[in-house]
This record gives structure tokens, sequence and C-alpha cells, in this order.
């Protein structure tokens, strides 16, 4: 309840939605009939969103939290991409025309942007849309194979409508890349249009109830005012006018997501496999503690704890940097609404960089609960492997990972540049701008303010580190571009040590603004865990320049192995805080009545392999 603010009002209407809890199970299903599945899921979503009225994005992000447990529907790209483009990017009249349909779910929309041979290097993205002023339309073309659009979720077999990225050109001239509105298939008989080669891209690691898809244009003829036009227009005879000198504007749609992805899905993804290892490691007993003594719950092994602790620090940190993230995004969407574009690279330098060191430490961090659990935690009715495949998707999808981690590199280059030439920076790295101390004040006492200064003084190191071998590369006659290369490694480095020291901060921002002691206390174990292991894990950050001495270093192990039996009478409460229901964990190991064994048995008597079946019995007979 503390944590999850507005969720549970529209957890509980989608709890009693008996076609969400019930059904086959999801383990027992070819990869159709998850598909199949997912998309009668998807009906019923979407009258129970006109039975409650259900508008918003967040009221719906938690109704689909149970629709849709540890998975994406294809109404994700609808209403995460498709709509928030629309909003985002279209004129008032476009708006109006689009969106309601949109939300009625009257038409289905996708976000395609991706081809077959471009995904990162958005500028090198090969699909044309070319104005013709005689019939007042934009002629989309697929020139060639690797421009094919290649992966948007939802594409394959469901969506009727589709927001295309393409190139736009009037009058043989390149004018980059702009959003256009695409009717993709028939309202009628829901075939693809003619002029369009389109269908789904094959199985892949997880996103098994989406239909990531390809499409091809044939000189397909589109209306002048399918061109999303808030910031861009084209006008009739192909007078080409825009509003902002600002081309990064039509990225919009990505920084959102990104800002969405911390919370979504690298935070929720983390706190689901905790709870599902922590509970379970409080139901498995195994060996000998002590001799002719009851065998241990595997939770009192110090061992386990220092597998699970941590990585339940690291779930609150997440997710309330996740949280943190959201607030951010809603405030400069805001202020550029109104005309202020000044934090729009900070924005997009928190949400890249966030986005990739989240989703990293989410994905490792899932893998890491599953091993934790054992030969059981390899089965699919742990529900980790579920929560892994389509978690991990988040280090590749709206950016892959290496990548954002060099954009957030980049606006930090930019401004340490702009600290050395005498700016101020401000908002999350206004500490760039301050005297850092040379000398780690870390005490016994491990105060959040000293954990979190240790994390500062190391971005603003390694920040200043990647700036001057950068300078030192060009200096000695690499090109700028070379020189980038050169140093990308020490770069995301520099990048991570930000994002590390950002969460951090978020922390212990969320410690301080706590009232009730005891949950504070709590929190302020878990706070001291996460710093404590992030510094032990890269402890050569720490002592590299003389910042911590051995006799600290030796002080944070102690430190760390105090607080897991510190943290241990807490620990199921605390993954039971973060209140999913069975039905979102999708877990017989994470159950939570902890009745694990009576129910992997009957699970497993369900599994199809044990139904009477001709073929394998002639040959095994
Ligand atoms: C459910 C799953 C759904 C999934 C959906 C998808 O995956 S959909 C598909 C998702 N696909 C992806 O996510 C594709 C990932 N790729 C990309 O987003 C871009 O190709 C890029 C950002 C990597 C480079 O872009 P580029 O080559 O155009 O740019 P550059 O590097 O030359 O930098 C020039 C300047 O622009 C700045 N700037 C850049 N972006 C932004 C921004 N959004 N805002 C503001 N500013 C931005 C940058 O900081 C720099 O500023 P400086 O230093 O000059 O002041
Ligand atoms: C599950 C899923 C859903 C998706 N949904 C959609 C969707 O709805 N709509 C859509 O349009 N797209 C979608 N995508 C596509 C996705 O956005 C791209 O796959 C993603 O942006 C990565 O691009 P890429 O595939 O070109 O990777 P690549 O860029 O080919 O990456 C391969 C490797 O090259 C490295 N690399 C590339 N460029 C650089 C560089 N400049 N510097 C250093 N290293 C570099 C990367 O770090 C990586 O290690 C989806 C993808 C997935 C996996």
């Amino acid at each position: 309840m503390l944590f999850k603010g507005g969720g549970l009002p529209h957890e509980s209407l989608a709890l009693q939605e008996k076609l969400f809890g019930a059904g086959p199970d999801y383990n027992f299903m070819t990869r159709i009939e998850r598909f199949k599945n997912s998309l009668v899921r998807v009906q019923h979503f979407i009258r129970c969103c006109a039975r409650y009225n259900l508008h918003d994005h967040a009221d719906k992000k938690w109704f689909e939290g149970v629709a849709f447990p540890n998975e994406v529907s294809v109404l994700g790209p609808h209403s995460g991409m498709f709509i928030p483009t629309l909003k985002e990017q279209g004129s008032e009249e476009q708006i109006q025309k689009w969106v309601p349909q949109a939300e009625k779910h009257q038409i289905m929309g996708t976000y395609i942007q991706t081809e077959l041979g471009h995904g990162t290097f958005v500028r090198g993205l090969e699909t044309t849309a070319t104005y013709d002023p005689k019939t007042e339309e934009f002629i989309l073309n697929s020139p060639t194979l690797t421009s094919i659009k290649w992966w948007p979720g939802g594409l394959g077999r469901t969506c009727n409508f589709g927001i295309v990225m393409a190139l736009l050109y009037i009058d043989g001239k390149n004018y980059g890349m702009h959003p256009f509105v695409v009717q993709l298939r028939s309202l009628k008989t829901h075939e693809p249009l003619p002029g369009l080669t389109m269908g789904d891209i094959g199985p892949k690691f997880g996103f098994d109830t989406v239909d990531n898809g390809y499409l091809q244009f044939n000189h397909f003829g589109i209306p002048r005012e399918n061109m999303l036009m808030k910031y861009c227009q084209v006008l009739k005879n192909g007078t080409y006018t825009k509003q902002t000198r600002n081309p990064k504007f039509s990225y919009g749609a990505m920084i959102f997501v990104r800002s969405m992805v911390v919370y979504e899905v690298a935070g929720q993804g983390l706190a689901k496999a905790c709870t599902i290892a922590i509970r379970y490691s409080a139901i498995r007993r195994q060996s000998e503690l002590k001799k002719s003594r009851p065998e241990p719950q595997i939770l009192d092994y110090q061992t386990q704890q220092y597998k699970l602790f941590p990585l339940l620090a690291l779930a609150y940190a997440v997710w309330f940097t996740g949280v943190r993230m959201k607030e951010i995004y809603f405030m400069v969407n805001n202020e550029i609404k109104q005309g202020h574009t000044e934090r729009l690279p900070e924005l997009h330098a928190i949400s890249s960089g966030l986005k990739a060191f989240t989703t990293s430490m989410a994905s490792w961090g899932i893998e890491r609960c599953r091993l934790a659990c054992g030969g059981h935690g390899y089965s699919a009715a742990s529900g980790l492997p579920k929560i892994y495949v389509n978690a991990t998707g988040g280090c590749t999808y709206e950016g892959e990972n290496t990548v954002m981690l060099l954009q957030c590199a980049r606006f930090l280059m930019n401004i340490y540049g702009g600290v050395k030439n005498g700016r101020r920076p401000s908002g999350s790295v206004n500490y760039l701008g301050e005297r850092i101390s040379s000398r780690c004040t870390l005490t016994s006492e491990f105060t959040l303010k000293s954990l979190a200064d240790a994390f500062k003084h190391r971005a603003a190191r390694m920040i200043k580190e990647a700036s001057e071998r950068l300078n030192r590369l060009q200096a000695s006659g690499n090109d700028p571009e070379d020189s980038w290369n050169l140093n990308s490694v020490v770069l995301t480095k520099a990048a991570e040590a930000h994002c590390h020291y950002y969460m951090v901060l978020v922390f212990e921002s969320v410690v301080e603004s706590v009232e009730d002691n005891c949950v504070k206390d709590i929190l302020r174990q878990l706070c001291q865990l996460l710093a404590l292991c992030g510094i032990q894990e890269n402890s050569g950050d720490f002592i590299q320049d003389g910042f911590l001495n051995n006799d600290q270093l030796e002080l944070v192990k102690q430190k760390q192995l105090s607080l897991l039996s510190e943290i241990r009478p807490n620990a199921v409460l605390l993954v039971d805080a973060f209140e999913f229901h069975d039905v979102q964990l999708g877990s017989i190991l994470g159950r939570f009545d902890g009745n694990v064994y009576e129910n992997l048995f009957k699970w497993a008597k369900k599994t199809p392999l044990n139904k009477p079946e001709d073929l394998i019995h002639r040959l095994l007979r």
C-alpha cells in the first residue's frame, strides 16, 4: 500500500474479472495458443475499459498488470506508443480525429520505426514518404530489402493503423525523419490494404503474445493530412514549415517509453522475481546448519541472503527511481508544451541512462533470483523464465542499452565541458559544478548522506576522466569521432556511475521522506545495503584515486554482512509489501499461501506430455 499509490482500485477491479485469473495455463500452450488466448483477454480488457470508463494510461496500466501478467499484449504499443505519439506530435485537428477512436479501440495502432537494416541508427532508416502536390498525397515506399519495417509490436496480425517513421521528401529534397499516420488494414475485412506486404516476424526469445511484424511499402499513397503536423507542416503546394529548430521532437515517443520502462519493466520485473525467490526461500528447507536439528529455511543461509537481499534492495531502488523518472517526464513534458525546451537534453539523457542502467541490472537480478531457487527455479512453474524473457527485452527495445548509455554520456560530456568553461549545471547534474571532497567520509555509521557522497565522488571522477581522456585522444591526432569510439567503454562506465549515483540519491530521499520511524529504519537498512553492495562490486572505482582506503573497504564488507542478518526478519514482509497478487506473479514457488509442493505436484500432473498421445505412445512402445 505504501508504494502502490493509486493502483490498487484498478487492480482489484481487474481481479474481479474471472477471465483474467482463470483459463488455460500459459506454460502448456503453443505460441499460437498463447497469442489467441491473449487476444481473447485483449477483447475482454477493451470491454472492461468501456464498462469502467478507463481512459487514463496509468489506470489502464494497473488493469493490464492483471489482465496480462508478466507479458506484453498487443495493447502495449497501442496505448504506450501509438496514442502518446498522436497526442504529442499531432495538431489539434489530428488529435480530435484519431485519439478518441484510438482510445475507444475502434482503431488499433502501433509504432513503426525499426527496419530490417537499422534500429539503433534512426538517421539511417530508409523508408521514404515523397510528397506529390498533384494528388496531395505522401507516397510511402520501401526502396530496399533493408528498408522493410521489422519488429513493431502488433503489426504482424493485429493492428489496422500505425505511426510510420519515414524520410520526408519534397521536390527531391530530404527533410529527415517524420511521423505519418497510416491505415494498414481494411476496417471491414481486416485484410492488408493493397500496396502493403505484411506479416509476423516469427518466434522470439519472449514476447510470445505479441505479433511483432514486418511491413513493406510499394508506392503506397496516404493523404497529406496524415503527416503528424504539430511541429512541422507540409502545405498543399508542398511548402515545408516548422515551429521548432529541434529536429529531435520527432523522437518524443521514444523518450516517453524509456521513461516508463524504468518502473514498469525493470522495477516491476525485479520486484516480482524477488517476491518469488524470497517467499520460496522461506518455504524451502534444505541440508543441515546444525547436526540433528531440523533442516533450516534456505533463507537462513548467509550465502542465500547475500544473493537475494542486495537484489531486494535493488528492486526497491529501481522501483523508487522509476516512480521519480515518471514524475520528471511529466514535469519536463509540461514545460515543453508551454514552449520551454531547455530541459529536453537532460530528460533525454536521464531517461536513456536510467532505462539502460535499470533494465540491465533488473535483467541480471531476475536471473540471479532464478538461480537462487535451485532446481525448481528452472521449472516454468516458478514463473521466473517468463518474467525474465519479457523483462530482458527492455535491454534492447527503445534503444539498445549500450547505445543509450552513450547518449547519456554525450550529455555528461557536454555538461562537463560547459563547467570547464564556467557554466553552472543544474538538475540531475548539478553536482558536476560542486567541489567534490577527495577523501571519503564513510565511518562505521554509514549515514545515507556519506554513502550517496561516495557515489557522487565516483561519478564526478569518472565523468572528469572520460572527458579528459577524450581530449587527450583528440590532442594526439584522432578525429572527434574516432576519439569517441576509442573512449566509448570509458564513457559507458561514466554514464553508469552517474545513473548509479542518481539511484542511490533517489532512494536516500525516499528514506528521508518517510515519517513512520519503523518503516524508515527498515528502508534505511535496504538503502545502506544497496549502496554498500554497489561500493563492493565496483570497489576498484572507489579506491583508484585513494578516495576509499582498505580499512574502509573492510568496514563496508563487515556492515554488508551484518545488514543481512538485520534484514532477515523483515525479508518476507518486504516482498509482501509490493502487494503482487498470485495472478500477477504467475508462480507456484512464489504463492502467497506458501503451498508450494502440493501445487507443484498438481501442476506437473496437468502437463500435456502426461496426456495419452498416439504418436508418442507408438514411438515409445
Ligand atoms: C513494448 C516494446 C515497444 C518497443 C518499441 C520500440 O523499440 S520503438 C523503436 C525504438 N528505437 C530506438 O529507440 C532507436 C534508438 N536510436 C535513437 O534514438 C537515435 O538514433 C540516437 C539517439 C541513438 C541517435 O540519434 P541521432 O543520430 O539523431 O542523434 P546524435 O547521436 O547524432 O545526437 C545529436 C543530438 O541529438 C540529441 N538527441 C538524440 N536523441 C534525442 C532525443 N530523443 N531527445 C532530445 N535530444 C536527442 C543528442 O543528445 C545530441 O545532442 P548534442 O550532443 O548535439 O547536444
Ligand atoms: C521485443 C522487442 C520489441 C520491439 N518493438 C518495436 C516496436 O514496437 N517498434 C519498433 O519500431 N521497433 C521495435 N523493436 C526494435 C528495437 O527498437 C530495436 O531492436 C532496438 O532499437 C535496437 O536496434 P537494433 O536491433 O538495430 O540493434 P543494433 O544497433 O544492430 O545492435 C547490435 C549491437 O550493436 C551495438 N551498436 C549499435 N550501434 C552502436 C553505436 N553507435 N555504438 C556502439 N555500439 C553500437 C549495440 O550496442 C549492440 O551490441 C523491438 C525490439 C524488440 C527486441
